[in-house]
C-alpha cells in the first residue's frame, strides 16, 4: 500500500472534474495531473462518427494516460507526494465498453488489462454525480465545439456507465474509499461552503488513515 494519498476526481463528460480536481489540488497543496483531451487528434472526427473512429479514440486516450499515469507513478507516488488527478484509469472501460463492439472491444479490453492491471490505483474517488440537465448545460458552458452537438442518448446511457461502474471498483477495489459529491445541488465552485465539505470529506478519509 502506499504511503501518501492519490486522489481521483470521476463523473460523466461536464461533471467539473477538471475544476474540482484543480480546486482539491491548490487546497490541498498537491501535485494536479490533468488529462490531455485538446491534442487528441480524433476527438472532433469521434464526435461527428462514433462507430468509424472509436477504436482510435479509444487507443490514443489509454496510451496517453499509460504514459501519463506511468511517469506520476515514478516521479511522484513512489517518491512519497501525494497526487490528485482528474480522471481515474478505469475512465477507459468504461467508454470503450460503451463505444467498442465485438472484436475490436475484446482487443480493447486485452490490452487495457495488460497495461493498467498493475498500475497505481487511487486510494480516494470523489466521484461527482449529475443528472443530463446539468452535463448539458456545463459542456454548453464550456463550448467546445466538438462537444456541441452531442448525442443525448450517449451522454444519458454514460451517466448510468458511471454509475454502474462505481458500484464495481467499491467491489473489486475494496481499499479505493468513494466520495459520492451531488453535481446537481452540490456548487463547489460558486459556494466556498460546499467546497469546505468535500475538503473535509477527503482530510477525514486521509487523517482517519483510511486509505493509507
Ligand atoms: N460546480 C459547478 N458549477 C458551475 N459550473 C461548473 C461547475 N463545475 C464545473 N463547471 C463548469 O462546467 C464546465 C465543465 O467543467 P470541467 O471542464 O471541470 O468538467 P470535466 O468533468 O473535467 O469535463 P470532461 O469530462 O469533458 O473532461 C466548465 O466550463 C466549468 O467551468
Ligand atoms: N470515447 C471516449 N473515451 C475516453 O476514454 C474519453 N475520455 C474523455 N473523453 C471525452 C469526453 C469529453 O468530450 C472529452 C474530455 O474529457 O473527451 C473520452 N471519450
Amino acid at each position: 500500500m502506499n504511503q501518501v494519498p492519490f486522489i481521483a476526481v470521476e463523473g460523466a463528460i461536464g461533471a467539473g472534474k477538471t475544476t474540482l480536481a484543480s480546486m482539491l489540488a491548490a487546497e490541498l497543496d498537491m501535485p494536479l495531473l490533468k488529462e490531455i483531451v485538446e491534442e487528441n487528434p480524433f476527438m472532433e472526427r469521434f464526435y461527428q462518427n462514433l462507430d468509424e473512429w472509436s477504436f482510435q479514440l479509444e487507443m490514443f486516450f489509454l496510451c496517453n494516460r499509460y504514459k501519463q499515469l506511468g511517469d506520476t507513478e515514478s516521479k511522484l507516488i513512489r517518491q512519497g507526494q501525494p497526487v490528485v488527478s482528474d480522471y481515474h484509469i478505469y475512465k477507459n472501460l468504461i467508454f470503450s465498453e460503451r463505444t467498442l463492439k465485438g472484436r475490436e472491444r475484446e482487443k480493447y479490453r486485452q490490452i487495457y488489462h495488460v497495461l493498467t492491471d498493475d498500475l497505481a490505483k487511487p486510494d480516494i474517488i470523489v466521484y461527482i454525480k449529475a443528472s443530463l440537465e446539468t452535463l448539458l448545460a456545463r459542456i454548453a458552458k464550456r463550448g467546445r465545439s466538438f462537444e456541441q452537438d452531442m448525442d443525448h442518448a450517449y451522454l444519458e446511457q454514460l451517466i448510468e456507465d458511471y454509475e454502474s461502474a462505481m458500484s464495481s471498483l467499491a467491489v473489486t477495489e475494496p481499499e479505493t474509499t468513494i466520495i459520492t459529491v451531488d453535481g446537481d445541488s452540490t456548487d463547489f465552485v460558486a459556494d466556498p461552503e460546499h467546497f469546505a465539505h468535500i475538503v473535509s470529506q477527503v482530510k477525514s478519509r486521509i487523517s482517519s488513515g483510511h486509505p493509507r
